[in-house]
């Protein structure tokens, strides 16, 4: 165990190689940031009862009328004076002279009810003068009598039986909103039976989103090379909206420090907070902790924070209004966003602090982590027997979908260097998500999208984890998913799939697919080659630049099979996907990979068939009887579903 003094040291001092002159703890941010604010609740504003949705109430709301507003019948029937009920009976019945009123709903009593009499009242209707109870009609029965109707029931009433008293579900005056609380359907239905037209709720806090980058685009416009959509603003701006804020969506800005700075001027004139992403490292066009040092004090307050994600976050006050700086990495953003925005904005928005929930789980495999930064590592759960399994996303701060799809994130301690395979780690969870019906865990592939559409329009939840066939392979030995999806070839057999199974697994066939190499169109040096001769010339081609694929892939073992031992340029570069592959053969970063014809034929790729290999399923015998995998097995015969693959250009298997 290595002096953590020691190594507090040397991570001081690799900061400050890096510039961050002052990284501190989360903990440390956290503080100065809430030191320099004034988190009380904004200022109360009156809105419409239908506006106030959403909304948290500024002030304690009392009851502007009694609900009821009158002593009310709750059943149709009538309403009499209980003490002429008594010793009624079947054999005996009461009888009692009705009077000439019918109180339907909203009709004013005229007549008062006299001993012996009884007036005729609907579910709804105020009960009259001199009455003390209604008895519901079932009860009674009528006839003509010499001077009139004459009602004759069949039993005795008690005092107060069938009525509510007016002010016994809402009193007038009485408190029905403490400040604080947040305004849903079921606050609005009270407001408005106790007469409330508008409510006193707290001021939504204005939050401006500023993204900066030069290569940002709007959603929907065309990439341009080297381009990237704008992901920051929409996810950090509905966040803003989802913890009672209201986001001010400023746009996107080039790295140009004089335009960026007049934004942030107006943005702070127009917001209660200001959010930015992007450029807050050390790259040349990072400019925006810059400005901050120009506008008024305090100024920044944190410039580095020994996290992961997150290690360039920067957090500012102008007077008091707080101004974060959000690395650009989308999942650095939202991340810390959530941990150190959130609880700013709701605390000005005056929503009590967000509820968190912990689950324990145990870690599915090693998983390594930066010296000096606390990790946050995003992770998907899946139940396995009686506890739940955490596999780490491994997509990285630059992943915009490693936040969105992730279950809840464990932290790695800063002193550790990982986390061991069987740990067991504490899952914080995120969003409302719950464990799926399904858990494919393996090699991902189209086709299967096909087959969980079809079961999500059954309501039935899958998820799939991409860990590759032999990763799926594993996790299906250890119970811990539903089924593996692979396409694993046996050299020694040339068969897929059958020679790996293990006992306690049975294999389901998938479909076929054709695995090929890809090339661009139209380049001479593959164009009208058999695939196989297509491999050898390529690999002895020292022009050409190869795209392979991870260890661990069923398309590796394939590719590693034909290359028979060569190792051609570019083969230590080994993206984990089909559509890595293409895109770096589409955009001239390689000259060849091996992928299957679905996504070649989707970046426009030349594609010289290889091997027609079978994608099926491992199936863990223990989990074969649950519904929901029973649900995938039929659904894979489907004939709509079967229609879908054969369309992606999946072969029966
Ligand atoms: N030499 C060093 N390089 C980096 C360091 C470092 O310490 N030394 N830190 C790394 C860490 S950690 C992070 S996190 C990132 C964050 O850097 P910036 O905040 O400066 O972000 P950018 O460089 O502007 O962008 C990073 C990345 O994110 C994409 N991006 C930016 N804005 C958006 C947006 N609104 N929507 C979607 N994607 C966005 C951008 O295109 C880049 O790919 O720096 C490391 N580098
Ligand atoms: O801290 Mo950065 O957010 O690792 O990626």
């Amino acid at each position: 165990m290595p002096d953590p003094d020691a190594l507090l040291d040397r991570i001081r001092r690799a900061a400050r190689q890096e510039q961050f002159l002052d990284i501190v703890s989360a903990a440390e941010a956290t503080r100065r940031f809430r030191a320099a604010l004034d988190l009380r609740p904004l200022p109360a504003e009156m809105v419409p009862l239908a506006a106030s949705l959403g909304r948290v109430v500024a002030r304690g709301v009392a009851a502007l009328a009694d609900a009821p507003p009158f002593d009310r019948s709750s059943v149709d029937g009538f309403a009499l004076r209980a003490a002429d009920s008594a010793g009624a009976s079947e054999a005996a019945p009461r009888r009692f002279r009705l009077n000439p009123e019918v109180l339907a709903c909203g009709v004013s009593p005229a007549i008062e009810v006299a001993p012996g009499s009884a007036t005729a009242i609907a579910t709804g209707g105020v009960v009259p003068r001199g009455a003390d109870a209604v008895v519901m009609i079932e009860q009674t029965a009528l006839e003509e009598g010499p001077e009139g109707p004459v009602m004759l029931l069949s039993r005795a009433a008690a005092p107060g039986q069938c009525i509510a008293f007016a002010g016994s579900d809402i009193a007038r005056g009485e408190a029905l909103l403490r400040p604080g609380t947040p305004v849903t359907s079921r606050e609005i239905g009270m407001l408005a039976a106790a007469g409330l037209a508008e409510v006193p709720v707290v001021r939504r806090p204005r939050v401006a989103v500023l993204s900066t980058g030069d290569e940002l685009v709007p959603p929907g416009a065309p990439l341009p090379p080297g381009g990237i959509h704008d992901s920051n603003a929409a996810i950090l701006c509905a966040a803003v909206a989802e913890h009672g804020g209201e986001p001010l969506p400023l746009g996107i800005f080039r790295d140009d420090e004089a335009v960026l700075e007049a934004a942030v001027r107006r943005a702070l004139e127009a917001a209660d907070l200001v959010v930015m992403s992007g450029g807050t490292s050390k790259g040349a066009g990072d400019v925006s902790h810059r400005i901050l040092a120009r506008l008024d004090p305090p100024g920044v307050l944190v410039h580095g924070v020994a996290l992961k994600p997150g290690k360039p976050l920067c957090l500012a006050a102008v007077g008091t209004r707080p101004v974060a700086i959000l690395p650009g990495f989308p999942t650095s953003a939202v991340f810390t966003f959530q941990e150190f925005v959130v609880p700013v904005i709701r605390a000005l928005a005056g929503l009590p602090a967000r509820e968190e929930a912990e689950v324990a789980a145990t870690l599915a495999v090693r998983t390594p982590s930066e010296l000096g930064r606390t990790e946050y590592v995003m992770a998907s759960l899946a139940e396995a027997g009686e506890r739940l399994r955490a596999f780490p996303l491994g997509k990285g701060s630059g992943s915009v979908t490693a936040f969105s799809q992730a279950d809840g994130f464990f932290a790695i301690p800063a002193l550790d260097q990982g986390a061991e395979a069987g740990a067991e780690v504490g899952v914080r969870l995120i969003g409302t998500s719950r464990p799926p019906d399904l858990t494919i865990i393996g090699s991902h592939c189209l086709g299967l999208d096909a087959v969980l559409e079809a079961l999500a329009a059954q309501g039935i939840r899958g998820r799939t984890l991409a860990v590759g066939s032999l990763g799926g392979l594993a996790a299906a030995k250890r119970g811990e998913c539903d089924l593996a999806g692979a396409h694993l070839l046996d050299p020694a057999s040339g068969t897929y799939n059958a020679p790996f199974l293990a006992p306690g697994l049975r294999l389901v066939p998938g479909w076929r697919r054709l695995q090929g190499v890809v090339h661009r169109r139209g380049d001479p040096r593959f164009e009208g080659l058999p695939g196989p001769e297509a491999i050898r010339r390529a690999a002895a081609d020292p022009g050409l630049l190869l795209v392979n694929r991870n260890a661990g892939s069923g398309t590796r073992i394939l590719l590693d099979g034909l290359l028979g031992g060569a190792r051609p340029p570019g083969h230590a570069n080994q993206p984990k996907s089909h559509n890595a592959v293409a895109a770096a053969v589409a955009q001239g970063r390689a000259d060849w990979g091996v992928a299957i014809a679905t996504v070649a034929e989707a970046y426009g790729l030349g594609f010289l068939p290889l091997a027609d290999e079978h994608y099926d399923f491992f199936l863990p015998e223990a989990r074969a009887a649950r519904p929901a995998v029973q649900a995938f097995l039929a659904a894979l015969q489907a004939p709509g579903v079967r229609a879908r693959l054969a369309a992606l250009g999946f072969a029966p298997a």
